[in-house]
This record gives C-alpha cells, structure tokens and sequence, in this order.
C-alpha cells in the first residue's frame, strides 16, 4: 500500500532513481522540483527496504517530501515548477524565514535545503560505494560521508541516532543486492552514470542558494 507521497512497499530500483534524476535539469540548467522531490522519493523506498531501524530518517525525508508536494499541487503550483522559480517567488512575496523561525517555519526554501544538505551526503556515499572493495564496511562509509555533511548540521543526539542506526546497514554485497541492478561490475558502472547528474543538481542547487544567501536558513 502507498502512502501520500507513494514510498511504501514499493521495491527500490536504481535505474528509475537514475532516469528520475535525468529529468531533474531543464536545457537551461533549472532544477525541476517535480523530479527533485520523485528521485527523493525512490530513494526513500531503498532506505525502506533496509529495515525499521531507518523509520525516523524515512520518517523526517517523507515528512519534507510532502511540504514541498503540497506546494507543488496548491494553488501557487505554477511557482514551484523549478528551484529557481520557487526561490525566487518565495523571496519576492516575504515567505521565508531568514534568521530565525517565525511566519514561515515550512517554507519551500528551508524544506528544500535539508533535502539539498541530504544529497551532498548522497554524493559523498554513493562515490565512496563506487570506489569500494570487497570488504569495504557500508557502515563506516556512510558515517564518513554524514561526518562530512549532515552532521554539520545536526544536534548531537540525532548525530547519536544516525551513527546507531548505519551499524545496522548490511554489508557491501546485501546492499549492492537491494539495488537491484545486477552484478556488482554493473552496480560500479551505473554509480558512475548516476554521480555526475546528481553532482550537477546538487552543485547549481548549492550556487542559487549562495547567491541568494539561502545555505543557513534556520
Ligand atoms: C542509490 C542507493 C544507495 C543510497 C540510498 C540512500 C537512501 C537514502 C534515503 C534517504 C535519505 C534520507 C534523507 C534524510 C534527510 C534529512 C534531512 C534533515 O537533515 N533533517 C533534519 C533537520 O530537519 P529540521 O529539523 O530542520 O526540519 C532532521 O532533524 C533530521 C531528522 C532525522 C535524521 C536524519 C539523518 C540523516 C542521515 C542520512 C543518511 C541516511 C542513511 C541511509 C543509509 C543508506
């Protein structure tokens, strides 16, 4: 059965969250939020498949998952159509908080970032799997990689949560299977096709948000 935003019980393919992050760029390198938020999506359903103990980050990404699909669908839908565009119509109409939480404490900008900060934790994992061996430990790479990113931005007793819960990943060979692609040969050769697009999406990402002083929001 799905939920609302269609990440339960739903077997994880990395191919579609490839194709879906293909989609994310338009010619003119926009970032299209509709694929942004699906390409999420399919990796909720991966961390799904890893068991309950990843239920509270499942829980928080389909939590933000929805903010940003509620905007997508409401009345200001035609705003949200792409990063840039949803930036700018926030900014322009007041509907940010800048410095501290007040009006606007579900805005797109500041939902969106936390997804933002979650892909630079992807990258960094997904090149660490890509250059793995053998017996490479999954756990201590994801740790390394949320080491490096996220936990720059989170209290210590979700660092504590976090670390507790990636001793729990299953080692290198079970993780490469719930992928779902194949031998492990073509597990390497489909990181290396996915890397770069997301790198891209996540690099013009972080540039429109430094332009616009947006990589803080509280
Ligand atoms: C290609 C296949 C291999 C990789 C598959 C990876 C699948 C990962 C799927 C989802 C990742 C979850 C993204 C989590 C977003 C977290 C956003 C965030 O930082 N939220 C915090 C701040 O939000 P506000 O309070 O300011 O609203 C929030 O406090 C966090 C709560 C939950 C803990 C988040 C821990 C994130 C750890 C990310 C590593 C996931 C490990 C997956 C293991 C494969």
């Amino acid at each position: 059965m799905a939920d609302s935003v269609g990440v339960d019980n739903q077997k994880f393919c990395l191919q579609e969250v490839l194709d879906t992050f293909k989609l994310c760029l338009s010619e003119n390198k926009e970032v299209y939020l509709e694929h942004y938020v699906a390409g999420w999506r399919g990796l909720v359903k991966f961390l799904n498949s890893l068991g309950s103990v990843f239920g509270f980050i499942s829980k928080d990404a389909v939590n933000k998952i929805q903010i940003l699909v509620t905007f997508l669908n409401g009345e200001n839908g035609s705003q949200y159509v792409t990063v840039q565009s949803m930036v700018k119509y926030e900014l322009d109409n007041q509907l940010v908080d800048l410095t501290k939480r007040g009006s606007y404490p579900e805005s797109g900008c500041r939902t969106l970032l936390r997804l933002h900060r979650a892909l630079r934790w992807l990258e960094l994992f997904l090149e660490r799997l890509r250059t793995s061996t053998e017996d490479s430990k999954t756990s201590a790479m994801c740790s390394e990689s949320y080491n490096e990113s996220l936990a720059q931005h989170h209290p210590w007793a979700i660092r504590k949560a976090s670390g507790l819960a990636f001793c729990m990943l299953p080692g290198r060979p079970a993780f490469f299977e719930v992928m779902n692609v194949g031998p492990p040969e073509q597990v390497v050769a489909m990181l290396g096709e996915a890397l770069p697009l997301i790198s891209e999406v996540y690099q013009i990402t972080e540039d429109l948000y430094a332009q616009h002083n947006l990589l803080d929001l509280p």
